[in-house]
């Protein structure tokens, strides 16, 4: 039984310090969203500091949405550092399967032993290829966005979770965590979501932010989708399209009651079919 309330209260008495290597569009909702759940952003990507900062901070996200090769190089520097202070950190793979580079990048931060690894499905069956070796030229989704469904993305997900030993934690109209023996299932969510961009990218962080509160991985992942999946129901009954959205949005994960979370989560678990 995942109480996700737990790990929100955490955050919110401890506010986490969570750096940030992440793309140019997420950045500003990235931290918003994170100064909403009562965490403490910091967004730097220079080389000069990236290991320094990884290692003072409660938890590192790394996202290649915008990518360049200096910041291949403060990603790497990052992810090594947090590694060596013993720091949860997670990675979100945007694009992955769309241009060579993102897969070499990806490739290559997937071997750094991330805690979790978010992105939607498309990203997820990308990534579970590249790093099998099956090398896909132009494979899964549209840019950033995802053309193929959860359940499609499962066997990716628990292949990339044994591979990498990762939590895998693929988002879309359901989200599902996997850690290769287990399976959880979470239905919260909206659709109005992934019509505000960087929704899943802020959501990184916030997985970072449970993460660095002390939750054990699989279900401080888990209990990160329920409250932001949740949060997005609250704000689409005040919404009146995508930019009304995601002002409440952000009102939602501040305001959103412990005992609420915990009763409307919607959270199903089971053993990996194989
Ligand atoms: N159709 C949908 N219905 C309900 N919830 C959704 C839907 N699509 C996405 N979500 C929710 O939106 C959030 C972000 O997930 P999404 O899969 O859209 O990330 P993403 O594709 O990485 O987004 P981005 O790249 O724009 O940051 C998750 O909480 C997910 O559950
Ligand atoms: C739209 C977009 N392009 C690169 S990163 C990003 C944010 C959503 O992933
Ligand atoms: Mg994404």
């Amino acid at each position: 039984m995942i109480n996700p309330s737990v790990t929100l209260a955490h955050v919110r008495a401890n506010a986490p310090l969570v750096h940030n290597i992440t793309n140019y569009v997420a950045m500003q909702t990235m931290a918003n969203v994170l100064l909403a759940i009562g965490a403490s952003p910091a967004m730097a990507h220079a080389r000069e500091e990236a290991a320094e900062l990884a290692s003072l901070a409660s938890a590192l996200t790394i996202n290649i949405g915008t990518p360049s090769i200096d910041w291949l190089g403060a990603m790497g520097e990052a992810a090594h550092a947090a590694n060596r202070a013993g720091t949860p950190w997670v990675l979100d793979p945007v694009a992955v399967g769309a241009t060579a580079f993102r897969r070499q990048a990806a490739r290559r931060l997937a071997n750094l032993r991330p805690t979790v690894i978010r992105g939607n499905a498309s990203e997820i069956i990308a990534l579970n290829a590249v790093i099998d070796d099956q090398n896909p030229t132009a494979g899964g989704g549209k840019g950033v966005d995802a053309t193929d469904s959860i359940e499609h993305a499962e066997a990716a997900a628990q292949q990339l979770a044994r591979s990498t030993g990762a939590i895998i934690a693929v988002t879309g109209p359901r989200d599902l965590v996997c850690d290769g023996e287990q399976i959880a299932m979470i239905d919260n969510g909206h659709p109005l979501m992934p019509r505000v961009t960087a929704l899943g990218c802020a959501l990184t962080g916030v997985i970072g932010a449970f993460l660095g509160a002390g939750a054990e991985p699989f279900e401080g992942t888990v209990s990160a989708l329920a409250y932001y999946g949740l949060a997005g129901q609250q704000a689409a009954q005040q919404a009146q399209g995508p930019g009304s959205f995601a002002v409440q949005f952000l009102d939602a994960l501040a305001a959103m009651d412990e005992a609420t979370v915990d009763r409307e989560a919607r959270i199903s678990h089971r053993s990996c079919k194989h």
